[in-house]
Protein backbone atom coordinates (compact mmCIF):
# COMPACT_ATOMS: atom_id res chain seq x y z
CA UNK A 1 0.00 0.00 0.00
CA UNK A 2 1.22 3.60 -1.27
CA UNK A 3 2.97 5.46 2.32
CA UNK A 4 -0.61 7.94 3.15
CA UNK A 5 -0.04 11.71 2.84
CA UNK A 6 -1.57 12.55 6.42
CA UNK A 7 -1.28 10.14 9.52
CA UNK A 8 -3.25 10.19 12.31
CA UNK A 9 -3.36 7.62 15.18
CA UNK A 10 -6.73 7.80 17.26
CA UNK A 11 -8.33 5.14 20.21
CA UNK A 12 -12.16 4.59 20.23
CA UNK A 13 -12.68 2.34 23.28
CA UNK A 14 -15.91 1.97 22.82
CA UNK A 15 -18.20 0.75 25.83
CA UNK A 16 -20.92 -1.57 25.38
CA UNK A 17 -23.92 -1.56 27.98
CA UNK A 18 -24.28 -4.81 29.82
CA UNK A 19 -27.23 -4.12 32.08
CA UNK A 20 -28.45 -7.35 33.55
CA UNK A 21 -30.46 -8.40 36.19
CA UNK A 22 -28.63 -7.58 39.43
CA UNK A 23 -27.04 -10.13 41.67
CA UNK A 24 -24.32 -10.16 43.91
CA UNK A 25 -22.44 -12.19 45.65
CA UNK A 26 -22.29 -11.83 49.43
CA UNK A 27 -19.14 -10.72 50.66
CA UNK A 28 -17.28 -12.98 52.41
CA UNK A 29 -16.60 -12.80 55.88
CA UNK A 30 -13.05 -11.30 56.68
CA UNK A 31 -10.14 -12.53 58.00
CA UNK A 32 -10.16 -12.48 61.47
CA UNK A 33 -7.49 -9.88 62.99
CA UNK A 34 -5.43 -11.29 66.06
CA UNK A 35 -5.41 -8.70 69.06
CA UNK A 36 -1.49 -8.44 68.71
CA UNK A 37 -1.09 -4.61 68.20
CA UNK A 38 0.35 -2.57 65.53
CA UNK A 39 3.61 -2.35 67.96
CA UNK A 40 7.21 -2.88 68.73
CA UNK A 41 6.47 -6.66 70.44
CA UNK A 42 4.91 -7.12 67.05
CA UNK A 43 8.70 -6.57 65.44
CA UNK A 44 9.90 -9.24 67.69
CA UNK A 45 7.37 -11.53 66.30
CA UNK A 46 7.86 -10.71 62.38
CA UNK A 47 11.62 -11.06 62.75
CA UNK A 48 11.20 -14.55 64.33
CA UNK A 49 8.93 -15.49 62.08
CA UNK A 50 9.47 -14.05 58.10
CA UNK A 51 13.78 -13.75 59.39
CA UNK A 52 13.51 -17.34 59.81
CA UNK A 53 12.55 -18.08 56.30
CA UNK A 54 14.74 -15.83 54.60
CA UNK A 55 17.86 -15.18 57.17
CA UNK A 56 20.11 -17.41 54.91
CA UNK A 57 19.44 -15.15 51.94
CA UNK A 58 22.79 -13.00 51.50
CA UNK A 59 20.61 -10.41 48.93
CA UNK A 60 17.34 -10.17 50.96
CA UNK A 61 18.21 -8.69 54.33
CA UNK A 62 15.24 -8.83 57.13
CA UNK A 63 14.70 -5.68 58.41
CA UNK A 64 12.28 -5.85 61.23
CA UNK A 65 8.90 -4.03 61.16
CA UNK A 66 9.54 -0.99 63.58
CA UNK A 67 6.58 1.00 65.76
CA UNK A 68 5.06 2.49 62.59
CA UNK A 69 2.80 4.32 64.76
CA UNK A 70 5.65 6.76 65.29
CA UNK A 71 5.00 8.43 68.81
CA UNK A 72 2.16 5.62 69.87
CA UNK A 73 -0.39 7.87 69.14
CA UNK A 74 -2.43 8.97 66.27
CA UNK A 75 -1.82 6.53 62.69
CA UNK A 76 0.55 7.89 60.22
CA UNK A 77 -0.41 8.63 57.29
CA UNK A 78 -1.14 5.54 54.76
CA UNK A 79 1.90 6.67 52.31
CA UNK A 80 2.37 3.75 49.36
CA UNK A 81 0.72 1.31 47.14
CA UNK A 82 2.37 -1.77 46.81
CA UNK A 83 0.94 -3.90 44.22
CA UNK A 84 2.43 -7.57 43.27
CA UNK A 85 1.46 -9.53 40.36
CA UNK A 86 0.32 -13.14 40.44
CA UNK A 87 4.11 -14.40 39.62
CA UNK A 88 5.51 -12.13 42.93
CA UNK A 89 2.70 -14.51 45.25
CA UNK A 90 3.01 -17.85 43.40
CA UNK A 91 3.52 -20.19 46.03
CA UNK A 92 3.95 -20.28 49.90
CA UNK A 93 7.98 -19.74 49.87
CA UNK A 94 6.64 -16.21 47.43
CA UNK A 95 4.45 -15.11 49.83
CA UNK A 96 6.91 -14.92 52.73
CA UNK A 97 9.06 -13.53 50.82
CA UNK A 98 6.64 -10.84 49.60
CA UNK A 99 5.93 -10.61 53.36
CA UNK A 100 9.67 -9.66 54.00
CA UNK A 101 9.90 -7.41 51.33
CA UNK A 102 7.15 -5.52 52.75
CA UNK A 103 8.51 -5.48 56.34
CA UNK A 104 12.30 -4.56 54.82
CA UNK A 105 10.35 -1.18 54.04
CA UNK A 106 9.42 -0.22 57.84
CA UNK A 107 9.48 3.63 57.06
CA UNK A 108 6.59 2.98 55.07
CA UNK A 109 2.99 2.14 55.36
CA UNK A 110 1.64 0.65 52.45
CA UNK A 111 -1.73 -0.28 50.94
CA UNK A 112 -0.85 -4.22 49.73
CA UNK A 113 -2.40 -5.01 46.26
CA UNK A 114 -2.34 -8.77 45.32
CA UNK A 115 -3.23 -10.21 41.50
CA UNK A 116 -4.32 -14.38 42.21
CA UNK A 117 -1.68 -16.70 42.88
CA UNK A 118 0.52 -17.92 40.23
CA UNK A 119 -1.78 -18.92 36.98
CA UNK A 120 -4.87 -19.12 38.94
CA UNK A 121 -6.98 -16.99 36.69
CA UNK A 122 -6.14 -18.95 33.47
CA UNK A 123 -7.05 -22.28 35.08
CA UNK A 124 -10.10 -20.70 36.62
CA UNK A 125 -10.74 -19.80 32.93
CA UNK A 126 -9.86 -23.38 31.92
CA UNK A 127 -11.84 -24.92 34.49
CA UNK A 128 -14.99 -22.46 33.54
CA UNK A 129 -14.93 -23.51 30.15
CA UNK A 130 -14.56 -27.45 30.13
CA UNK A 131 -17.89 -27.31 33.16
CA UNK A 132 -20.16 -25.89 30.00
CA UNK A 133 -19.34 -29.26 28.34
CA UNK A 134 -18.11 -31.94 31.48
CA UNK A 135 -21.84 -32.55 32.92
CA UNK A 136 -22.66 -31.13 36.72
CA UNK A 137 -21.73 -34.67 38.52
CA UNK A 138 -17.82 -34.50 36.82
CA UNK A 139 -17.11 -30.92 37.54
CA UNK A 140 -15.14 -32.20 40.76
CA UNK A 141 -13.10 -34.14 38.83
CA UNK A 142 -11.56 -31.51 36.27
CA UNK A 143 -7.98 -31.07 36.44
CA UNK A 144 -7.87 -27.31 36.81
CA UNK A 145 -10.07 -27.42 39.28
CA UNK A 146 -7.80 -29.84 41.31
CA UNK A 147 -5.06 -27.48 40.73
CA UNK A 148 -6.59 -24.34 42.33
CA UNK A 149 -7.83 -26.28 45.06
CA UNK A 150 -4.08 -28.16 45.73
CA UNK A 151 -2.26 -24.42 45.37
CA UNK A 152 -4.73 -22.37 47.77
CA UNK A 153 -4.75 -25.55 50.52
CA UNK A 154 -1.45 -26.44 50.05
CA UNK A 155 -0.06 -22.55 50.29
CA UNK A 156 -1.78 -22.84 53.70
CA UNK A 157 -0.62 -25.64 55.01
CA UNK A 158 2.69 -24.44 53.98
CA UNK A 159 2.18 -21.62 55.75
CA UNK A 160 0.76 -22.77 59.17
CA UNK A 161 -2.70 -21.46 58.75
CA UNK A 162 -6.39 -22.71 58.81
CA UNK A 163 -7.52 -24.37 55.95
CA UNK A 164 -11.54 -22.81 56.64
CA UNK A 165 -9.59 -19.35 55.86
CA UNK A 166 -10.58 -20.49 51.59
CA UNK A 167 -12.70 -23.54 52.35
CA UNK A 168 -16.08 -21.31 52.22
CA UNK A 169 -14.54 -19.43 48.60
CA UNK A 170 -13.45 -23.58 47.46
CA UNK A 171 -16.88 -24.43 48.21
CA UNK A 172 -18.35 -21.96 46.29
CA UNK A 173 -16.37 -22.31 43.31
CA UNK A 174 -16.94 -25.84 42.96
CA UNK A 175 -21.27 -24.56 43.51
CA UNK A 176 -20.55 -22.26 40.47
CA UNK A 177 -18.64 -24.49 38.32
CA UNK A 178 -21.41 -26.60 38.48
CA UNK A 179 -23.77 -24.42 37.89
CA UNK A 180 -21.87 -23.61 34.71
CA UNK A 181 -22.10 -27.32 33.63
CA UNK A 182 -25.88 -27.57 34.32
CA UNK A 183 -26.60 -24.22 32.51
CA UNK A 184 -24.47 -25.53 29.72
CA UNK A 185 -23.52 -21.77 29.34
CA UNK A 186 -20.46 -19.55 30.41
CA UNK A 187 -21.56 -15.62 30.16
CA UNK A 188 -18.98 -12.90 30.55
CA UNK A 189 -20.71 -11.70 34.27
CA UNK A 190 -20.29 -15.68 34.98
CA UNK A 191 -16.35 -15.21 34.02
CA UNK A 192 -15.83 -12.28 35.79
CA UNK A 193 -17.53 -14.28 39.27
CA UNK A 194 -15.29 -16.87 38.24
CA UNK A 195 -12.09 -15.65 38.33
CA UNK A 196 -13.17 -13.43 40.99
CA UNK A 197 -12.21 -16.60 43.36
CA UNK A 198 -8.51 -16.02 42.63
CA UNK A 199 -7.74 -12.42 44.07
CA UNK A 200 -10.54 -13.25 47.12
CA UNK A 201 -8.24 -16.14 48.06
CA UNK A 202 -4.62 -14.70 47.85
CA UNK A 203 -5.46 -11.59 49.74
CA UNK A 204 -7.75 -13.73 52.29
CA UNK A 205 -3.84 -16.03 52.58
CA UNK A 206 -1.67 -13.20 52.55
CA UNK A 207 -3.81 -11.13 55.12
CA UNK A 208 -3.55 -14.09 57.12
CA UNK A 209 0.33 -14.60 56.85
CA UNK A 210 1.00 -10.87 57.97
CA UNK A 211 -1.78 -11.04 60.86
CA UNK A 212 0.38 -14.60 61.95
CA UNK A 213 3.59 -12.70 62.01
CA UNK A 214 2.02 -10.19 64.07
CA UNK A 215 1.52 -7.17 61.54
CA UNK A 216 -1.72 -6.62 61.89
CA UNK A 217 -3.47 -6.56 58.06
CA UNK A 218 -7.19 -6.55 56.77
CA UNK A 219 -8.25 -8.20 53.81
CA UNK A 220 -10.78 -6.24 51.59
CA UNK A 221 -12.22 -7.41 48.52
CA UNK A 222 -12.37 -4.27 46.06
CA UNK A 223 -16.25 -5.09 45.38
CA UNK A 224 -16.82 -4.08 48.31
CA UNK A 225 -14.82 -1.00 48.79
CA UNK A 226 -15.99 1.31 47.05
CA UNK A 227 -14.48 -0.52 43.31
CA UNK A 228 -17.19 0.82 40.93
CA UNK A 229 -17.22 0.11 37.29
CA UNK A 230 -19.34 -0.40 34.16
CA UNK A 231 -21.06 -3.19 33.69
CA UNK A 232 -18.47 -4.48 30.81
CA UNK A 233 -18.15 -7.74 32.09
CA UNK A 234 -14.39 -8.64 31.90
CA UNK A 235 -13.22 -4.93 30.66
CA UNK A 236 -14.88 -2.87 33.09
CA UNK A 237 -14.48 0.61 32.99
CA UNK A 238 -13.39 2.25 36.72
CA UNK A 239 -16.39 5.24 37.42
CA UNK A 240 -15.56 8.45 39.03
CA UNK A 241 -17.11 7.64 42.34
CA UNK A 242 -14.65 4.67 43.05
CA UNK A 243 -12.03 7.66 44.21
CA UNK A 244 -14.19 8.86 47.18
CA UNK A 245 -15.49 5.73 48.38
CA UNK A 246 -12.41 4.40 48.34
CA UNK A 247 -10.39 7.20 50.18
CA UNK A 248 -13.25 7.26 52.75
CA UNK A 249 -13.03 3.74 53.81
CA UNK A 250 -9.42 3.26 53.54
CA UNK A 251 -8.91 6.38 55.41
CA UNK A 252 -11.54 5.93 58.06
CA UNK A 253 -10.48 1.98 58.44
CA UNK A 254 -6.72 2.94 58.79
CA UNK A 255 -7.05 5.42 61.21
CA UNK A 256 -9.54 4.07 63.84
CA UNK A 257 -7.86 0.44 63.54
CA UNK A 258 -4.26 0.56 61.60
CA UNK A 259 -4.21 -2.66 59.84
CA UNK A 260 -2.38 -2.86 56.47
CA UNK A 261 -4.98 -2.86 54.33
CA UNK A 262 -4.91 -5.86 51.53
CA UNK A 263 -6.91 -5.24 48.57
CA UNK A 264 -7.73 -7.59 45.60
CA UNK A 265 -6.69 -6.36 42.40
CA UNK A 266 -8.75 -7.02 39.24
CA UNK A 267 -12.27 -6.76 40.56
CA UNK A 268 -15.11 -3.94 40.90
CA UNK A 269 -18.82 -3.44 41.40
CA UNK A 270 -20.74 -3.09 38.50
CA UNK A 271 -22.62 0.16 39.24
CA UNK A 272 -26.10 -1.34 37.76
CA UNK A 273 -25.78 -4.88 38.05
CA UNK A 274 -24.08 -4.79 41.39
CA UNK A 275 -22.38 -8.30 40.39
CA UNK A 276 -18.40 -8.82 40.28
CA UNK A 277 -16.85 -6.97 37.27
CA UNK A 278 -12.93 -7.77 36.39
CA UNK A 279 -11.01 -4.73 34.93
CA UNK A 280 -9.42 -6.90 31.98
CA UNK A 281 -6.49 -9.33 32.33
CA UNK A 282 -3.81 -7.57 34.40
CA UNK A 283 -6.33 -5.54 35.94
CA UNK A 284 -4.35 -5.11 39.51
CA UNK A 285 -1.70 -2.59 37.71
CA UNK A 286 -5.01 -0.61 37.46
CA UNK A 287 -6.62 -1.29 40.82
CA UNK A 288 -2.85 0.02 42.58
CA UNK A 289 -2.60 3.09 40.71
CA UNK A 290 -6.52 4.22 41.29
CA UNK A 291 -6.08 3.24 45.11
CA UNK A 292 -2.28 5.74 44.84
CA UNK A 293 -5.13 8.74 43.12
CA UNK A 294 -7.80 8.14 45.58
CA UNK A 295 -5.31 8.32 48.56
CA UNK A 296 -3.08 11.25 46.88
CA UNK A 297 -0.45 8.85 48.00
CA UNK A 298 3.54 9.17 47.69
CA UNK A 299 3.88 6.17 45.31
CA UNK A 300 2.35 3.39 43.69
CA UNK A 301 5.06 0.16 43.28
CA UNK A 302 4.23 -2.31 41.17
CA UNK A 303 5.99 -5.44 42.02
CA UNK A 304 7.02 -7.85 38.75
CA UNK A 305 9.37 -10.83 38.00
CA UNK A 306 11.17 -8.59 35.72
CA UNK A 307 13.83 -5.40 36.33
CA UNK A 308 11.48 -2.79 35.58
CA UNK A 309 9.80 -1.76 32.00
CA UNK A 310 12.55 -3.25 29.55
CA UNK A 311 13.65 -2.36 26.24
CA UNK A 312 11.47 -5.29 24.48
CA UNK A 313 9.54 -7.77 25.88
CA UNK A 314 12.15 -10.38 27.18
CA UNK A 315 10.30 -13.56 25.76
CA UNK A 316 11.14 -12.00 22.20
CA UNK A 317 14.69 -10.69 23.03
CA UNK A 318 17.03 -12.13 26.03
CA UNK A 319 18.83 -8.85 25.52
CA UNK A 320 16.35 -6.80 26.93
CA UNK A 321 17.43 -3.99 29.64
CA UNK A 322 15.29 -2.05 31.73
CA UNK A 323 14.86 1.42 30.86
CA UNK A 324 15.23 4.01 34.10
CA UNK A 325 12.64 6.03 33.32
CA UNK A 326 9.80 6.98 31.63
CA UNK A 327 6.52 9.36 31.37
CA UNK A 328 2.77 8.26 31.76
CA UNK A 329 2.53 9.29 28.57
CA UNK A 330 5.29 6.76 27.35
CA UNK A 331 4.48 4.10 29.38
CA UNK A 332 0.56 4.29 28.80
CA UNK A 333 1.79 3.85 24.74
CA UNK A 334 3.86 1.11 25.72
CA UNK A 335 0.92 -0.72 27.62
CA UNK A 336 -1.72 0.12 24.91
CA UNK A 337 0.56 -1.19 22.31
CA UNK A 338 0.97 -4.66 23.54
CA UNK A 339 3.58 -4.84 26.09
CA UNK A 340 1.98 -7.05 28.84
CA UNK A 341 4.27 -5.82 31.74
CA UNK A 342 1.49 -2.85 32.32
CA UNK A 343 -1.96 -2.93 32.23
CA UNK A 344 -3.22 -0.49 29.06
CA UNK A 345 -5.37 1.87 31.56
CA UNK A 346 -2.91 1.86 34.89
CA UNK A 347 -1.07 4.91 33.88
CA UNK A 348 -4.27 7.26 33.44
CA UNK A 349 -4.67 7.57 37.41
CA UNK A 350 -1.52 7.86 38.08
CA UNK A 351 -1.07 10.82 35.90
CA UNK A 352 -4.16 11.77 36.99
CA UNK A 353 -3.34 12.35 40.51
CA UNK A 354 0.46 12.71 39.31
CA UNK A 355 1.31 9.78 41.49
CA UNK A 356 4.99 8.49 40.70
CA UNK A 357 5.07 4.85 39.78
CA UNK A 358 7.68 2.59 39.80
CA UNK A 359 8.39 -1.52 38.50
CA UNK A 360 10.10 -3.24 40.57
CA UNK A 361 11.22 -6.74 40.68
CA UNK A 362 10.10 -8.68 43.64
CA UNK A 363 12.60 -11.01 42.53
CA UNK A 364 15.51 -9.16 42.62
CA UNK A 365 14.53 -6.03 44.85
CA UNK A 366 17.68 -4.45 44.67
CA UNK A 367 17.61 -3.67 40.97
CA UNK A 368 16.49 0.37 40.72
CA UNK A 369 13.48 -0.48 38.15
CA UNK A 370 11.73 1.96 35.98
CA UNK A 371 10.06 5.37 37.86
CA UNK A 372 7.37 6.54 35.38
CA UNK A 373 6.60 10.09 36.26
CA UNK A 374 4.67 13.03 34.28
CA UNK A 375 7.61 14.28 32.72
CA UNK A 376 11.44 13.89 32.22
CA UNK A 377 14.53 15.13 30.62
CA UNK A 378 14.01 13.80 26.73
CA UNK A 379 16.73 15.62 25.53
CA UNK A 380 18.94 12.48 25.14
CA UNK A 381 16.33 10.39 24.52
CA UNK A 382 15.77 8.73 20.94
CA UNK A 383 14.25 5.42 21.44
CA UNK A 384 13.00 4.04 24.82
CA UNK A 385 11.37 0.60 23.89
CA UNK A 386 10.23 -1.71 21.18
CA UNK A 387 6.50 -3.65 21.59
CA UNK A 388 5.00 -5.88 19.65
CA UNK A 389 1.86 -6.93 19.33
CA UNK A 390 0.26 -9.65 17.47
CA UNK A 391 -2.13 -10.83 15.56
CA UNK A 392 -3.58 -7.89 14.48
CA UNK A 393 -6.49 -7.30 11.89
CA UNK A 394 -6.19 -4.18 9.25
CA UNK A 395 -8.89 -2.87 6.80
CA UNK A 396 -7.63 -0.83 4.01
CA UNK A 397 -10.72 1.32 3.33
CA UNK A 398 -10.87 3.42 0.08
CA UNK A 399 -13.51 5.44 -0.44
CA UNK A 400 -16.17 5.61 -3.67
CA UNK A 401 -16.08 9.00 -3.42
CA UNK A 402 -19.42 8.95 -2.76
CA UNK A 403 -19.16 11.11 0.41
CA UNK A 404 -16.77 14.37 0.93
CA UNK A 405 -13.89 13.52 2.55
CA UNK A 406 -15.36 14.46 6.35
CA UNK A 407 -17.78 12.77 5.80
CA UNK A 408 -16.58 10.31 4.57
CA UNK A 409 -14.04 9.85 7.78
CA UNK A 410 -17.45 10.75 9.78
CA UNK A 411 -19.31 7.87 8.21
CA UNK A 412 -16.74 5.35 8.47
CA UNK A 413 -15.86 5.98 12.56
CA UNK A 414 -19.39 6.11 13.62
CA UNK A 415 -19.41 2.51 12.13
CA UNK A 416 -17.31 1.44 14.27
CA UNK A 417 -18.74 3.41 17.24
CA UNK A 418 -21.97 1.89 16.20
CA UNK A 419 -21.06 -1.62 16.71
CA UNK A 420 -18.50 -1.37 19.39
CA UNK A 421 -15.73 -1.97 17.87
CA UNK A 422 -12.05 -0.23 19.21
CA UNK A 423 -9.67 1.06 16.22
CA UNK A 424 -6.18 1.35 17.43
CA UNK A 425 -3.80 2.63 14.33
CA UNK A 426 -5.41 4.96 11.18
CA UNK A 427 -3.60 6.22 8.56
CA UNK A 428 -5.43 8.31 6.31
CA UNK A 429 -5.27 10.12 3.02
CA UNK A 430 -7.88 12.15 1.74
CA UNK A 431 -9.77 9.42 -0.18
CA UNK A 432 -8.54 6.41 2.20
CA UNK A 433 -8.08 4.99 5.78
CA UNK A 434 -5.88 2.23 6.63
CA UNK A 435 -6.68 1.01 10.28
CA UNK A 436 -5.95 -1.90 12.42
CA UNK A 437 -8.75 -3.60 15.35
CA UNK A 438 -7.82 -3.27 18.88
CA UNK A 439 -9.21 -7.41 19.69
CA UNK A 440 -7.44 -6.14 23.37
CA UNK A 441 -10.95 -5.40 24.40
CA UNK A 442 -11.71 -8.78 23.97
CA UNK A 443 -11.32 -11.73 26.54
CA UNK A 444 -8.12 -13.99 25.38
CA UNK A 445 -9.55 -14.12 21.83
CA UNK A 446 -8.72 -12.19 19.03
CA UNK A 447 -11.49 -10.51 17.05
CA UNK A 448 -10.79 -12.24 14.23
CA UNK A 449 -13.07 -14.90 16.01
CA UNK A 450 -15.60 -12.83 15.93
CA UNK A 451 -16.47 -13.54 12.64
CA UNK A 452 -19.85 -11.53 13.05
CA UNK A 453 -18.80 -8.76 13.90
CA UNK A 454 -16.40 -8.12 11.54
CA UNK A 455 -18.60 -9.30 8.45
CA UNK A 456 -20.98 -6.50 9.98
CA UNK A 457 -17.96 -4.13 9.75
CA UNK A 458 -17.58 -4.75 6.42
CA UNK A 459 -21.14 -4.71 5.02
CA UNK A 460 -21.51 -1.68 6.44
CA UNK A 461 -18.53 -0.23 5.42
CA UNK A 462 -19.09 -1.49 1.67
CA UNK A 463 -21.79 0.75 1.43
CA UNK A 464 -19.02 4.05 1.12
CA UNK A 465 -15.92 1.83 0.03
CA UNK A 466 -13.88 -0.59 -1.29
CA UNK A 467 -13.06 -2.65 1.88
CA UNK A 468 -9.90 -5.00 2.24
CA UNK A 469 -9.03 -7.21 4.99
CA UNK A 470 -5.64 -7.97 6.03
CA UNK A 471 -5.08 -10.71 8.59
CA UNK A 472 -2.46 -11.66 10.82
CA UNK A 473 -0.53 -8.40 11.06
CA UNK A 474 1.61 -7.08 13.64
CA UNK A 475 2.47 -3.59 15.30
CA UNK A 476 5.21 -2.95 15.83
CA UNK A 477 5.52 0.23 18.00
CA UNK A 478 8.53 2.52 18.49
CA UNK A 479 8.04 4.55 21.79
CA UNK A 480 10.09 7.27 22.34
CA UNK A 481 11.24 10.40 21.81
CA UNK A 482 9.50 11.47 17.90
CA UNK A 483 10.86 14.73 17.88
CA UNK A 484 13.69 12.87 16.04
CA UNK A 485 11.12 10.65 14.19
CA UNK A 486 13.61 11.22 11.24
CA UNK A 487 16.55 9.73 12.86
CA UNK A 488 14.38 7.00 14.16
CA UNK A 489 12.83 5.93 11.06
CA UNK A 490 15.99 6.23 8.81
CA UNK A 491 17.31 4.13 11.03
CA UNK A 492 14.27 1.72 11.13
CA UNK A 493 13.92 1.57 7.75
CA UNK A 494 17.60 0.99 7.29
CA UNK A 495 17.17 -2.20 9.20
CA UNK A 496 13.95 -3.14 7.64
CA UNK A 497 15.25 -2.99 4.03
CA UNK A 498 18.55 -5.04 5.17
CA UNK A 499 16.27 -7.80 6.01
CA UNK A 500 14.01 -7.19 3.10
CA UNK A 501 10.75 -6.59 5.17
CA UNK A 502 7.95 -4.54 3.77
CA UNK A 503 6.12 -2.12 5.79
CA UNK A 504 2.33 -1.89 5.29
CA UNK A 505 1.55 0.73 7.44
CA UNK A 506 2.61 3.68 9.54
CA UNK A 507 1.60 5.95 12.10
CA UNK A 508 2.48 8.30 14.31
CA UNK A 509 0.95 9.21 17.35
CA UNK A 510 -0.30 12.83 18.35
CA UNK A 511 1.14 11.85 21.94
CA UNK A 512 4.62 12.49 20.09
CA UNK A 513 6.14 9.13 21.51
CA UNK A 514 5.21 5.91 19.47
CA UNK A 515 5.87 5.76 15.62
CA UNK A 516 3.89 2.31 14.91
CA UNK A 517 4.77 0.46 11.77
CA UNK A 518 2.43 -2.50 11.07
CA UNK A 519 4.34 -5.38 9.13
CA UNK A 520 3.40 -9.05 8.24
CA UNK A 521 2.87 -11.73 11.51
CA UNK A 522 5.62 -14.14 10.19
CA UNK A 523 8.25 -11.18 10.32
CA UNK A 524 7.68 -9.54 13.04
CA UNK A 525 9.48 -11.00 15.71
CA UNK A 526 12.42 -11.51 13.44
CA UNK A 527 11.48 -7.48 12.95
CA UNK A 528 11.73 -6.48 16.73
CA UNK A 529 15.27 -8.67 17.10
CA UNK A 530 16.87 -6.83 14.35
CA UNK A 531 15.12 -3.29 15.24
CA UNK A 532 16.14 -3.74 19.44
CA UNK A 533 20.03 -5.11 18.13
CA UNK A 534 20.19 -2.17 15.91
CA UNK A 535 18.89 0.63 18.60
CA UNK A 536 20.21 -0.94 22.03
CA UNK A 537 22.68 -3.28 21.25
CA UNK A 538 25.66 -1.51 19.14
CA UNK A 539 26.37 1.57 21.18
CA UNK A 540 23.73 3.46 19.17
CA UNK A 541 21.82 5.44 21.95
CA UNK A 542 25.26 5.52 23.97
CA UNK A 543 26.30 8.06 21.11
CA UNK A 544 23.44 9.66 21.91
CA UNK A 545 25.33 13.43 21.94
CA UNK A 546 26.51 12.52 18.70
CA UNK A 547 23.48 12.18 17.61
CA UNK A 548 22.28 15.72 19.04
CA UNK A 549 25.14 17.37 16.49
CA UNK A 550 23.47 15.05 13.73
CA UNK A 551 20.15 16.14 14.72
CA UNK A 552 20.92 19.56 14.94
CA UNK A 553 21.97 19.77 11.92
CA UNK A 554 20.23 17.97 9.74
CA UNK A 555 17.32 20.39 11.57
CA UNK A 556 19.43 23.86 10.54
CA UNK A 557 20.66 22.41 7.28
CA UNK A 558 17.97 21.16 5.52
CA UNK A 559 20.53 19.62 3.18
CA UNK A 560 22.57 17.42 5.82
CA UNK A 561 22.35 13.90 5.96
CA UNK A 562 22.06 11.80 8.98
CA UNK A 563 24.75 9.04 8.87
CA UNK A 564 23.40 5.18 9.43
CA UNK A 565 24.72 4.46 13.14
N1 LIG B 1 8.67 -4.33 27.67
C1 LIG B 1 8.55 -5.23 28.66
N2 LIG B 1 9.18 -5.01 29.83
C2 LIG B 1 9.06 -5.88 30.84
N3 LIG B 1 8.34 -7.02 30.79
C3 LIG B 1 7.68 -7.30 29.66
C4 LIG B 1 7.75 -6.42 28.54
N4 LIG B 1 6.98 -6.94 27.57
C5 LIG B 1 6.46 -8.08 28.03
N5 LIG B 1 6.88 -8.31 29.30
C6 LIG B 1 6.47 -9.47 30.13
O1 LIG B 1 5.65 -9.01 31.18
C7 LIG B 1 5.86 -9.84 32.32
C8 LIG B 1 5.45 -9.08 33.57
O2 LIG B 1 4.08 -8.72 33.50
P1 LIG B 1 2.98 -9.59 34.24
O3 LIG B 1 3.14 -11.03 33.90
O4 LIG B 1 1.65 -8.97 34.03
O5 LIG B 1 3.47 -9.39 35.71
P2 LIG B 1 2.69 -9.62 37.06
O6 LIG B 1 1.78 -10.81 36.87
O7 LIG B 1 3.79 -9.88 38.03
O8 LIG B 1 1.97 -8.35 37.32
C9 LIG B 1 7.32 -10.17 32.28
O9 LIG B 1 7.58 -11.40 32.91
C10 LIG B 1 7.65 -10.19 30.79
O10 LIG B 1 7.68 -11.50 30.31
N1 LIG C 1 -5.18 -12.23 37.99
C1 LIG C 1 -5.56 -11.33 36.94
C2 LIG C 1 -5.24 -9.90 37.28
C3 LIG C 1 -3.81 -9.47 37.26
O1 LIG C 1 -3.53 -8.29 37.32
O2 LIG C 1 -2.86 -10.41 37.21
P1 LIG C 1 -1.26 -10.11 37.10
O3 LIG C 1 -0.92 -8.97 38.03
O4 LIG C 1 -0.60 -11.41 37.54
O5 LIG C 1 -0.93 -9.76 35.68
C4 LIG C 1 -4.97 -11.78 35.61
O6 LIG C 1 -4.31 -12.81 35.56
O7 LIG C 1 -5.21 -11.14 34.63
Amino acid sequence: MAAPALRITARLGLALDGATAARRREASAPVAVPAAPWLKKAAVRCQRAVGAAVAEKKDAPVSVAQDRSGDGGAAPELTVVMKFGGSSVASAERMREVADLILSFPEEHPVVVLSAMGKTTNKLLMAGEKAVGCGATNVSELDELSFVKELHLGTLDQLGLDRSIVCGLLDELEQLLKGIAMMKELTLRTRDYLVSFGECMSTRIFAALLNKIGVKARQYDAFDLGFITTDDFTNADILEATYPAVARRLHVEWINDPAIPIVTGFLGKGWRSGAITTLGRGGSDLTATTIGKALGLREIQVWKDVDGVLTCDPNIHPKAKPVPYLTFDEAAELAYFGAQVLHPQSMRPAREGDVPVRVKNSYNRRAPGTLITKARDMSKTVLTSIVLKSNITMLDIVSTRMLGQYGFLAKVFSIFEDLGISVDCVATSEVSISLTLDPSKLWSCELVQHKNELDDVIEELEKIAVVHLLQNRSIISLIGNVQRSSLILEKAFNVLRRNGVNVQMISQGASKVNISLVVHDSEAKQCVQALHSAFFENGFLLEADELDVLHDGFTSHSNGTIHSH
